[in-house]
């Protein structure tokens, strides 16, 4: 029996291996923490603090975000943040998540980083109940300096089997990757894995850096490389997995409309190219609105479908096995749909 693409897509496994989980965190939860912690929050309701997600680039998304994570302050309130989204996330069959936190927004605060990572690798565990195989990457925040960059390391190095990985993210223009070769040099001694927010504003040269100076091994949005056919080259030979997010770059203003996304010309040349939700509180739609309001504005069909899922899956960091597994699992399923 043949099913619609729409029915396909979100029947299909995924990977979501771009989700801040400080950006699922929905303004019905802000309120909930804000009023259970005592914290004081500058807006009247959750319709009023909805209305103020009206975005014109990154910097003004950022400010409202690290506004919101101000509520989050005990163990538990982290674990709930992560549950809610991971329930989402099972909802939208993503049966693999690489989840990016952010410390040092919670550190800043006096909360310590055992509060965050237990928390969240907590739902974490709890994940594979509902079929999700979860997993960690700290953040650091290129906006603050390399020196706080790294004792946020040395925080969170005894907590070290509780994440899987580091990535850069915050304000990405005048804070280029260069700022953190120490920091990712020492992370990739360790064995971390190591991803970097780069090309979402900031120009194609941001790519360059991340892979040849950070050493990356996935490049965190990248649409910017279009601009640069001696990257774009690089990126596929290498097959270096690009972690797109097609709502989230409609919202700040990346694109101006949806139908203008350039994912179709990513897959076109070849890129590793994957749909990803970004902050999905923030921008209206976690991994199937995504996926659903990314092809009906841009024409793209059930090939594109299978190569973006399959592409997830072999971006990720699972181990080999369990990618084999996953790959199994996509195929069930457009077998199974005609
Ligand atoms: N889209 C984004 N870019 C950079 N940093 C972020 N932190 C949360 N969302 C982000
Ligand atoms: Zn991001």
């Amino acid at each position: 029996m043949s099913t619609s693409l729409p029915a396909l897509l979100a029947a299909m496994p995924k990977a979501e291996l771009h989700i801040h989980i400080e950006g699922s965190l929905e303004p019905e939860l802000i309120f909930q923490l804000a009023q259970r912690n005592g914290v004081a929050i500058p807006y009247a309701s959750v319709e009023e603090l909805r209305k103020a997600y009206a975005f014109t680039n990154l910097q003004s998304f950022l400010d409202i975000y690290y506004a919101g994570a101000s509520v989050l302050l005990k163990e538990q309130d982290f674990y709930d943040m992560a549950w809610a989204y991971l329930r989402k996330a099972a909802a939208d069959n993503v049966i693999r998540t690489e989840i990016f936190f952010d410390p040092q927004t919670h550190t800043a605060r006096g909360v310590s980083m055992e509060t965050v990572v237990n928390g969240l690798h907590r739902a974490c565990v709890d994940a594979k109940t509902m079929g999700v195989d979860a997993e960690l990457i700290l953040c650091f925040l290129r906006h603050l300096s390399e020196e706080d960059a790294f004792l946020t390391l040395e925080q969170a190095l005894p907590l070290r089997d509780k994440f899987i990985g580091v990535g850069l993210d915050s304000s990405e223009l005048g804070h280029p990757p260069e700022k953190f070769a120490r920091v990712f040099a020492k992370c990739r001694a360790l064995g971390l894995h190591l991803v970097a927010h780069a090309g979402e504003e900031g120009p194609p040269a941001y790519v360059w850096a991340a892979l040849d100076v950070l050493k990356v091994e996935r490049i965190d949005h990248g649409v910017q490389s279009v601009k640069d056919p001696a990257l774009m080259q690089r990126l596929a030979q290498d097959r270096i997995p690009l972690t797109v997010c097609p709502l989230s770059n409609l919202k700040l203003c990346v694109f101006p409309k949806l139908a203008d996304h350039n994912i179709r010309q990513l897959l076109d040349a070849g890129l590793v190219a994957t749909v990803n939700s970004d902050d999905p509180a923030y921008f209206g739609g976690y991994m199937n609105d995504n996926f659903l309001q990314t092809f009906a504005a841009t024409g793209l069909a059930k090939e594109h479908a299978y190569r973006l899922a399959a592409n997830s899956f072999e971006g990720s960091f699972a181990e080999a096995g369990a990618k084999r597994r996953y790959l199994e699992r996509l195929d069930q399923a457009f077998a199974a749909q005609g």
